[in-house]
């Protein structure tokens, strides 16, 4: 069976000013697959990463040129709605950034902002939302204090869980684990792999060894190019370039 290309990267340039920082990229990202983008710093992963729900729109002279197709249809057409894009293609950052609210607020403020007002229906998705993010046994008693007030781990996993909230297709994650402990790294890793099921995932990472463990599809970028992508086994164990060899071997980088 033909695998369904999620998203279709096309001859992306993407310049900050006079910087070139993504160059000539290529990539399809599979449905319900997990991509790694992998690669040194400073090399354009989180750059690269933005551009998929367009949150470059928001950094001053940034100019972008080529495609990327969601299910097909551009996403930098003129007449895309961005706040819809967001909501289809999410995102989760290097730092959990909870609300200053509840844990409840924190999953319902997506829906509410969507326009739903049930109590019910919220109920409902606020629970269904931390339970698929691995979270509800934790929280369950603790659903109207802050959100301040729990572990970074489990801040991760609601984030995790005010995205599922608003229903995305695509979850972006940028570093989810970088600032987390070991066991709470192996949660979200967990959790990741879980997820595959629903949604399709593209995750940065700057630790080999997670991109190795989590992802089927794994992006090797250096200096603003996309050296080379396939199947995590593939770039593991048989890179093609002599780039992505030094860099897994630990070579470089
Ligand atoms: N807002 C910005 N304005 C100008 N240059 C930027 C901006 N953001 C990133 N860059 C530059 O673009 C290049 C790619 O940065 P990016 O953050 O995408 O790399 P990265 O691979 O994610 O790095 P890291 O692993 O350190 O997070 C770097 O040279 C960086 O300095």
């Amino acid at each position: 069976m033909e695998e369904h290309v999620k998203i279709a990267v096309k001859d992306l340039n993407l310049y900050y000013k006079d910087f070139h920082a993504l160059k000539d990229i290529n990539l399809d990202i599979k449905a319900n697959k997990i991509t790694a983008l992998i690669g040194p710093s400073g090399c354009g992963k989180s750059t690269f990463l933005r551009t998929l729900n367009r949150m470059n729109d928001l950094i001053e002279g940034v100019r972008i040129e080529g495609t990327v197709l969601l299910d097909g249809r551009d996403i930098y057409a003129p007449d895309v709605d961005v706040v819809y894009l967001r909501k289809r293609v999410g995102m989760v950052f290097q730092r959990p950034n909870p609300f200053p609210m509840s844990v409840y607020d924190n999953v319902a403020y997506g829906p509410r902002v969507h326009g739903i007002k049930n109590k019910r229906l919220l109920d409902e998705i606020v629970e269904r939302s931390l339970r698929n993010a691995a979270l509800w046994d934790e929280v369950q008693d603790r659903l109207f204090k802050s959100a301040l007030g729990l572990s970074g781990g489990q801040q991760q996993r609601l984030c995790i869980a005010r995205l599922l909230a608003v229903e995305p297709e695509v979850l972006l994650m940028d570093e989810p684990s970088s600032a987390l402990d070991p066991i709470s790294t192996l949660k979200i890793e967990e959790l990741i792999q879980v997820l595959k099921k629903d949604y399709t995932i593209v995750i940065v990472t700057h630790n080999m060894q997670q991109a190795a463990r989590v992802s089927d599809i794994t992006a090797y970028f250096l200096n603003g190019e996309l050296v080379e992508w396939g199947t995590t086994d593939e770039i593991f164990t048989r890179p093609k370039d002599q780039r992505t060899e030094d860099y897994i071997t630990g070579r470089f980088g």
